[in-house]
C-alpha cells in the first residue's frame, strides 16, 4: 500500500467504526454480553488454528532475533487463549454501567440534575506486539458500548489478524455491527499517522508504548489522546521492614515476568536495612542470572555475593526502563531520598513501598506521585485484572480523565441529564 492507499483505507475505517459507534452505544446489554460469549467460545474452539497464525508471528520474532521476554509475550498459548476466554466471560458477568444516572438531586430551581454514563464513541489503540491486548481492547470496547480501531505491535500481524476475525464473527453472531471492532491491517506505520489525525471519526486515541511511539503522538496526533506509557517502576525497602517479605516481594516485582511495563526496574533500599536485606535479594537475583547495576555503596555489599552480575550504575540507569533481567540497585537515606528519587527518576507508572512502619507507609501513598502506589506488594500487581477490573485497556499514564488500569469506566464519560417539569431560569 502506498501512501495515498493508507490514507484512504484509515480513512474508511475511521467512517466504518464512527457508524457502527452508534449502535453500539445504544446497543442493548444482553446482546452485547451474548458477542461476549461468543467470543469465548470462538477464542476455545480456535486453539489449534490460533497457535498456527501464531507460530508464524514467532517464528518471524526468532528469526529477527527479538529478545526472548518480547517473544514470551508475543505468544499465544492454550493457556493464554483460556485467560483471554475467560476474561470475556467474566466481562459478560459484570454488570453493564451504560446508561445509568449518576448522583440525580434537586436543584432550587426545581429541576433535576444528575450525570449519565456513557460510551467515549470510537477509540484508536496503539499497542505493543501482545497479541492477547487485541482480545481485552475488542471485549472492553464490546462492554463499553464503544467502537475501536486496534493498531497492534508488527511482529504480532498475524496473530492479531486471526484474533480479529473471531471478534467480528462473535459481533455478528450477536447482531452487532462487524465494524465496531476493526484491526488495521498493515503494519505500515503511516496508518498509525493517519489514525492519531482523524478527529472527525476518532474520539480518543491510547497510545501503549515506549518513548519512540510518545514522540510520534506529541508530534503528530490532532485527538485527544489517554498516554499508556512506559513504567520506571520501583521497589523501596524501608527500614525498618519485614526482611524476608521485602526479599519475596522485591523478587517478584522484578523477576514474575520481565518484559512488563509494571515489573520493577528500580530498588531502592534504606541504609539501615541495606546489609540484612541486600546479600539475601542478590542472592536471588544472582540465582536467576540478574543482573546488578549498583550505585558504589550497594555494590560494597553486594561484592560478596557469590556469582552475583554486577555492575556500576551510570546516571542513565536511574531513568531506565530494561524489561530485561537487569535491576538499577540504590541505597538510600530513607523515605525522604526515596521519595525524591522516584519522583524525580521514575515514569509515574507504579511504584511501592516495603515496610512496617505506618508513617512511612501513609507518606508514601501521598508524596509519590504515580499512577499506583503499593504498601508491601509487588508492582507486578499493577494490573485491570488484578485491581478487579475484569480486564484492562492498559496502565494509564495520564492524569486526566483515566490514571492506572483503565477498565470499563475509562472508557466512558458521563454527560449531565436534566429533568425539568417546565422550569424557566429567572
Ligand atoms: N502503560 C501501559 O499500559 C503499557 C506500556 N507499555 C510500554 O511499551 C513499551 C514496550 O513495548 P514496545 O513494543 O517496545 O513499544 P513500542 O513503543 O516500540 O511499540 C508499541 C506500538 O507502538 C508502535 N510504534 C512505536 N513507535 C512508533 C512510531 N514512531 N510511529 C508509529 N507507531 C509506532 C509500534 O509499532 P511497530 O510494531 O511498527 O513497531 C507498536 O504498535 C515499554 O515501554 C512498556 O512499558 C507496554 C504495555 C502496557
Ligand atoms: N497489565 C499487564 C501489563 C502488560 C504489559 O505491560 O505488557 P508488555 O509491556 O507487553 O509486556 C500485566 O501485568 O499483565
Amino acid at each position: 500500500m502506498n501512501a495515498l492507499h493508507v490514507a484512504e483505507y484509515t480513512h474508511s475505517l475511521g467512517l466504518q467504526a464512527k457508524t457502527a459507534s452508534a449502535l453500539m452505544a445504544k446497543a442493548p446489554a444482553a446482546i452485547k454480553n451474548k458477542a461476549l460469549k461468543a467470543l469465548a467460545r470462538l477464542l476455545r474452539e480456535n486453539v489449534d488454528a490460533l497457535q498456527i497464525d501464531n507460530a508464524k508471528d514467532l517464528e518471524r520474532a526468532r528469526a529477527a532475533g527479538l529478545a526472548e521476554p518480547m517473544v514470551d509475550r508475543l505468544k499465544l498459548s492454550p493457556k493464554v487463549l483460556e485467560t483471554c476466554a475467560e476474561g470475556c466471560e467474566q466481562l459478560a458477568a459484570m454488570p453493564d454501567i451504560i446508561g445509568e444516572i449518576l448522583g440525580m438531586k434537586q436543584q432550587p430551581s426545581g429541576i433535576r440534575v444528575g450525570q449519565m454514563r456513557v460510551p467515549i464513541g470510537v477509540f484508536g489503540m496503539i499497542y505493543e506486539s501482545r497479541p492477547n491486548v487485541t482480545i481485552e481492547a475488542a471485549s472492553l470496547s464490546i462492554k463499553s458500548g464503544n467502537a475501536c480501531i486496534l493498531r497492534g505491535g508488527s511482529e504480532a500481524i498475524d496473530s492479531n489478524k486471526a484474533l480479529a476475525k473471531l471478534v467480528q464473527q462473535a459481533l455478528a453472531e450477536a447482531g452487532l455491527p462487524q465494524d465496531a471492532v476493526q484491526l488495521v491491517q498493515t503494519t505500515d506505520r503511516e496508518a498509525v499517522g493517519q489514525l492519531i489525525a482523524m478527529p472527525q471519526f476518532v474520539d480518543v486515541i491510547i497510545p501503549r508504548g515506549g518513548k519512540g511511539l510518545i514522540e510520534r503522538i506529541s508530534r503528530d496526533a490532532k485527538v485527544p489522546v489517554i498516554k499508556h506509557l512506559d513504567g520506571n517502576c520501583h521497589t523501596y525497602v524501608d527500614d525498618p521492614c519485614d526482611i524476608a517479605m521485602a526479599v519475596k516481594v522485591a523478587d517478584n516485582a522484578k523477576t514474575n515476568k520481565y518484559s512488563p511495563c509494571n515489573a520493577s526496574e528500580g530498588l531502592l533500599v534504606a541504609r539501615g536495612a541495606a546489609a540484612e536485606f541486600l546479600p539475601r535479594i542478590g542472592a536471588v537475583y544472582a540465582a536467576k542470572g540478574v543482573e546488578m547495576r549498583g550505585c558504589p555503596e550497594s555494590l560494597a555489599i553486594l561484592a560478596a555475593v557469590p556469582a552475583a552480575k554486577l555492575v556500576p550504575a551510570t546516571e542513565q540507569d536511574w531513568s531506565e526502563e530494561y524489561l530485561a533481567p537487569i535491576i538499577s540497585v540504590k541505597i538510600v537515606a530513607g523515605v525522604d531520598e526515596a521519595i525524591a528519587h522516584i519522583n524525580h527518576y521514575s515514569s509515574h507508572h507504579t511504584d511501592a513501598i516495603l515496610t512496617t512502619n505506618h508513617v512511612h507507609a501513609q507518606r508514601f501513598l501521598r508524596e509519590v506521585d504515580s499512577a499506583s502506589v503499593m504498601v508491601n506488594a509487588s508492582t507486578r500487581f499493577a494490573d485491570g485484572f488484578e485491581y478487579g477490573l475484569g480486564a484492562e485497556i492498559g496502565i494509564s499514564t495520564d492524569k486526566f480523565h483515566a490514571r492506572g488500569p483503565v477498565g470499563i469506566e475509562g472508557l466512558t464519560s458521563l454527560k449531565y441529564v436534566v429533568l425539568g417539569e417546565g422550569e424557566v431560569r429567572g
